[in-house]
């Protein structure tokens, strides 16, 4: 296999010093190979954040190295810079330019970019180039984000949290536009939130877990092994025990039924087989099949430490809050 364009090997970022020293990425290997999009996906306050800010050079390592088309992010950062674009968490635009007027700034200060007219449509904006910064909806100013990331045209997209704040419409189109870029060559690393979307679109996952990768593979590799789950609303007449003989890893009967199965097609052609035999409705029926959401539920309910971490940590956060 040829280099990948992103690698990472035991990277470790520690915020703070001494006592109050909190480890929140704890050497982690990640290879991205060129021309696929890989996911960073996680529990809240995992490290993604963490890890990507060294990926982009924003931060240096405490231990491990980072190459990014074979460069080091920090070391090498003009040349990085020219080939890599990089999406922040949060970014500061000025908010009495308008969005053309801000793409035009970003854009005299790129080598042959990409037309302004072109990033605005990409990003399903363009009915909004005279609008200032300031009057944009949380999402509009998120597509902005993106639209000035991809106007150098970048080799490689490093995106923390691209679809964050974006209507399901909107989501929907970035992630088309994602997986376009990616079908034109680009090579991209992004953190999200939302699993469904990750395990449609990303070629690979990387699940981290309190500063550590724990489950790493294609999204099917991921889920394998993990139970896939028939629900429908308990119909009041079913007979005592009409399930009861079939290959079920789990079964929840109350006012809805829940069955953890492994063969779906297999259980749930035997469900609406009996249920058609005894006369039965099943009402708001659902087959999903081995899902992230089945692999991240057990994850979330692991324990989060090991001995090998240090004793300091950071005190309860509520959820989402990382800073
Ligand atoms: N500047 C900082 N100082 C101290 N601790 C920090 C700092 N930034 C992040 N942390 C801690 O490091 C851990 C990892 O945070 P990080 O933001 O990287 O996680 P994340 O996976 O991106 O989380 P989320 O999905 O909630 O955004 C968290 O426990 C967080 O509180």
């Amino acid at each position: 296999m040829s280099n990948p364009t992103i690698r990472v090997r035991g990277l470790r970022r520690t915020y703070g010093t001494g006592t109050t020293a909190y480890e929140a990425v704890r050497g982690i290997d990640l290879d991205v190979v060129g021309g696929t999009i890989t996911a960073l996906l996680g529990t809240n306050g995992a490290g993604k954040t963490s890890a990507m800010e060294v990926i982009e050079g924003l931060h240096r390592p405490d231990a491990g190295s980072v190459e990014v088309l074979g460069l080091d992010p920090v070391a090498d950062r003009a040349q990085v810079r020219r080939r890599v674009g990089v999406l922040l968490q949060d970014s500061g635009f000025a908010g009495d330019l308008s969005v053309a007027e801000t793409l035009r700034m970003w854009s005299d200060l790129i080598t042959a970019p990409r037309p302004v007219a072109e990033a605005l449509e990409l990003l399903d904006l363009t009915h909004r180039g005279d609008v200032t910064v300031r009057a944009l909806s949380g999402g509009e100013r998120r597509r902005l984000d993106l639209a000035c990331t991809l106007l150098a045209r970048p080799e490689v997209l490093l995106l923390d949290e691209p679809t964050t704040a974006l209507d399901p419409e909107s989501r929907h189109r970035v992630w088309q536009l994602v997986e376009r870029l990616r079908d034109e060559g680009a090579t991209v690393l992004l953190t999200t939130h939302y699993l469904e979307e990750a395990e449609a679109l990303a070629d690979r996952l990387e699940i981290m877990h309190a500063g550590r990768i724990v489950r790493s593979g294609t999204p099917a590799e991921i889920a394998e092994g993990h139970p896939s789950v028939i629900r429908f609303r308990t119909p009041a007449q079913a007979p005592a025990q009409w399930l009861s003989d079939l290959p079920l890893r789990h079964a929840a009967n109350h006012d809805t039924t829940t069955l953890e199965v492994d063969d779906l097609q297999g259980v749930l052609g035997a469900v609406l087989d009996r249920a058609a035999t005894h006369g039965l409705r099943l009402e708001r029926l659902e087959a999903r099949p081995a899902s992230l959401e089945a692999v991240f539920l057990s994850i979330a309910g692991s324990q989060p430490l090991s001995a090998d971490q240090p004793a300091t940590q950071p005190a309860a956060q509520p959820e989402g809050a990382t800073r």
